[in-house]
């Protein structure tokens, strides 16, 4: 576990919860991003070289997807985000999306968003995870992220590769056998979703695409990382991987658990094991 900087952690959520709290100030990133090149250094026997490690292989290693709101309500995205980072989450995606936050303070705008996933970079940095923003390419440029989410109907991968360039990874929800299997071949997307995999309050509305999803995914996948998604929490996850996953993204197992390290850590155990 890395150590948890507690009073930086303070500093960024101590600020009053507005209707735009500050979490911490932005500033543009510099190039090239520290976590979306990890530099190892080493020493050979003829002196120092440095090996990078590439974002790819980072994100095959990659296991637990958590989206998490901005906590806006509570004011505790830092020492959040290092609970569940702590616990074992690989990738951790702002989303704000029907939070309570949004409820109470009106959608996160773009400048919320930054500062919001400012937290977020420091966090991912503290334990060399991989930081992913939901829907917005041009948010995702902005932050310096190295994930970016797209639904189906966001923008068009080609746009997205566009703007981002290929040092983001580009991932991309799937509802249904032939979405799955689109995503499973499109050149140029890194990963893809497959869900809802149980009706879910975080998504509410959505008929459930079920375990089949997550069958098909599994027969058409290939190398390319796919995350089952929806209902998912400690008790259902040995169906999801019984049905051939190895990796899960998650929202309310862990963003709604009392203890969020405990949370992540039991979830993590499990996939390990499989
Ligand atoms: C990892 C991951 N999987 C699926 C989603 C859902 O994306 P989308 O279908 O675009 O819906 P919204 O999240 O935008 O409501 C996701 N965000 N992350
Ligand atoms: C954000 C999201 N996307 C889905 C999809 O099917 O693409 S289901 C979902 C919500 C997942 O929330 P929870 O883990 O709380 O059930
Ligand atoms: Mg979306």
């Amino acid at each position: 576990m890395t150590d948890q900087p507690r009073d930086a952690a303070r500093q960024a959520t101590d600020s009053p919860m507005t209707p735009a709290p500050t979490t911490a100030s932005f500033s543009p990133p510099t190039s090239p991003s520290p976590a979306r090149i990890l530099v190892a250094i080493a020493f050979s026997a003829t002196g120092l070289y440095v090996a990078s490690v590439d974002i790819r292989e980072r994100l095959a290693a990659a296991t637990l997807y958590l989206c998490t709101d901005a906590r806006r309500e509570t004011g505790d995205l830092a020492e959040f985000a290092d609970a569940a980072l702590a616990g074992g989450v690989d990738v951790i995606q702002l989303r704000d999306k029907g939070s309570e936050g949004e409820r109470r303070f009106g959608p996160l705008e773009a400048r919320q968003e930054l500062e919001a996933l400012a937290v977020l970079r420091a966090a991912c940095d503290r334990h060399g995870a991989l930081l992913s923003v939901n829907d917005r390419a041009d948010i995702a440029a902005a932050a310096g992220v190295d994930v970016l989410h797209l639904g189906q109907d966001d923008l068009p991968l080609e746009h997205a590769r566009a703007l981002l360039g290929d040092g983001v990874l580009i991932g991309r929800s799937t509802h249904d056998p032939e979405q799955t299997r689109q995503a499973a071949a499109e050149t140029g997307l890194d990963y893809f979703s497959v869900g809802p995999c149980w009706a879910t309050p975080t998504k509410p509305g959505r008929t459930p695409a079920g375990l089949d999803l997550v069958r098909v995914a599994a027969e058409v996948a290939g190398d390319r990382p796919f995350y089952p998604i929806g209902g998912i929490d400690v008790d259902r996850l040995p169906e999801v991987l019984a049905a051939g996953a190895s990796r899960v993204a998650v929202v309310r197992a862990i963003n709604g658990a009392a203890d969020p390290r405990a949370a992540a850590a039991e979830l993590k155990a499990a996939l390990v094991s499989a």
